[in-house]
């Protein structure tokens, strides 16, 4: 099917439409995910080696999904969970771009052109949902559909109401045509809280969605996931869930000028690790009582999935480090190592034991204390142009942004 331009999203591509299932060769038991694809993204993931990667299964079922008064349905877990445990690992029933080209019929009004552009996606994922698989067909039409009167068609409403953005497909594309969406049938049961309990990562490896816990939860609490940026105000935050049809009661909003207040102190904050190193006026635990202070506003606030909480645990683990105190290094390594959602991850195996030589080895080792590298005027000066640049300092030295 060839198209020409626009999008009901505000983008435009030129191109043909691609639909696909993937993975291509999947037996019958594996998961599918039908496509709806721009050009050149499914050759992206047909060029990734190994692909697609088997998805992973947590030790033992995690939740159900029930009803919940006022809320429709909702998923509860059905056991113990801990900081960083998988929940589940689902490939999406769909992924589709946010937007297809539309002709341009002359004399159009904006609002009616806005109609005839989701009138076309809705022609165009109609196709997509006659090719699933008959129990993902199903399981795609019983999901909730919060768009029915707005002008979006059933497929399009049901897309809008449930899907989760879905990076890293497009080769070339920027903006909103780069990230497509994408409707899973467990994920998509979760409801919105503004203290969520969990958070998903796309694996585009295995072209499949994690959910996981991002704190200890209790068996029988509701899972829920955040719909709109968490870091927000309350109003703002509102503002964001408005399209979803209900108004969120969660405990941060019903207390908005306190929690506010939390959240924006929160984001003022940056855990800067060398700058505390070199300034001297400050005292050797400065860096370590502003991240224990933020890290309960984190708690309080219930925001353990934020980038900020896995920021304030690294510098932890960094500034023991800096101090040369390798045993309360290696217990934040191990809470580092729970952030299983979070793309910014890195590899601690190496610091989780405190006698590891690794420590010794650091680049930051005492560096508060006997300067080494770090303290020398080359190192200040490869530091510095590594932090400007928007870079890291590490273990393994500097790394610089590669844009
Ligand atoms: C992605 S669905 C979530 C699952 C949905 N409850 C269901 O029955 O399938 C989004 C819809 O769930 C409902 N919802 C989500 N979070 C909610 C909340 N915190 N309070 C009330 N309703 C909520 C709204 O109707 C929203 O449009």
């Amino acid at each position: 099917m060839q198209i020409k331009e626009c999008d009901p999203y505000g983008g435009s591509t030129p191109g043909a439409m691609t639909f696909t299932r993937l993975p291509i060769d999947a037996g019958p038991d594996e998961p599918v995910s039908e496509c709806l694809f721009f050009p050149g993204s499914k050759e992206v993931l047909m060029k990734l080696r190994g692909f697609p990667q088997p998805l992973l299964r947590p030790t033992a079922p995690t939740f159900r999904v029930t009803d919940i008064p006022g809320k429709g349905k909702g998923a509860f877990s059905t056991r113990v969970l801990k900081m960083g445990d998988l929940i589940l690992n689902e490939r999406p029933l769909l992924i589709s771009a946010r937007g297809v080209s539309a002709s341009h019929p002359e004399g159009l009004t904006e609002a009616q052109y806005f109609q005839h552009s989701l009138n076309t996606l809705e022609e165009y994922v109609e196709i997509a949902i006659k090719r699933m698989r008959p129990a993902n067909k199903a399981a795609f039409m019983a999901l909730t559909n919060s768009h029915k009167e707005d002008g979006s068609g059933p497929i399009v409403g049901i897309m809008r109401t449930n899907s989760v953005a879905c990076d890293g497909l497009s080769p070339d594309m920027k903006g909103d045509l780069a990230s497509y969406s994408a409707v899973c049938k467990d994920i998509s049961r979760l409801n919105h809280s503004c203290s969520p309990n969990t958070a998903a990562r796309f694996d585009i490896a295995s072209l499949s969605y994690q959910l996981y816990a991002v704190r200890d939860i209790a068996a029988g609490e509701e899972l829920t996931y955040q719909y709109t940026p968490v870091n927000y105000s309350a109003v703002e935050r509102q503002k964001g869930l408005n399209s979803y049809d209900f108004v969120c009661a969660c405990t941060a909003c019903l207390d908005a000028p306190a929690s506010d207040a939390r959240r924006a102190a929160l984001a003022a904050f940056k855990p800067d690790v060398m700058e505390w190193v070199y300034d001297r006026t400050r005292p050797d635990d400065w860096l370590l009582v502003k991240c224990r202070e933020h890290l309960e506003l984190i708690e309080r606030e219930g925001l353990q999935q934020i980038g900020l909480h896995f920021d304030i645990v690294k510098a932890m683990m960094e500034a023991y480090i800096c101090l040369g105190d390798a045993q309360a290094a290696s217990e934040w390594a191990a809470r580092l190592k729970k952030f299983q959602w979070d793309d910014e991850r890195t590899d601690v195996e190496a610091l989780l034991n405190p006698a590891s030589p690794a420590y010794k080895k650091h680049m930051l080792w005492r560096v508060r204390f006997d300067g080494g590298f770090m303290q020398s005027k080359l190192g200040k000066e490869f530091a510095a142009l590594a932090l400007a640049s928007g870079g890291s300092v590490g273990s393994w030295g500097m790394v610089f942004p590669m844009k």
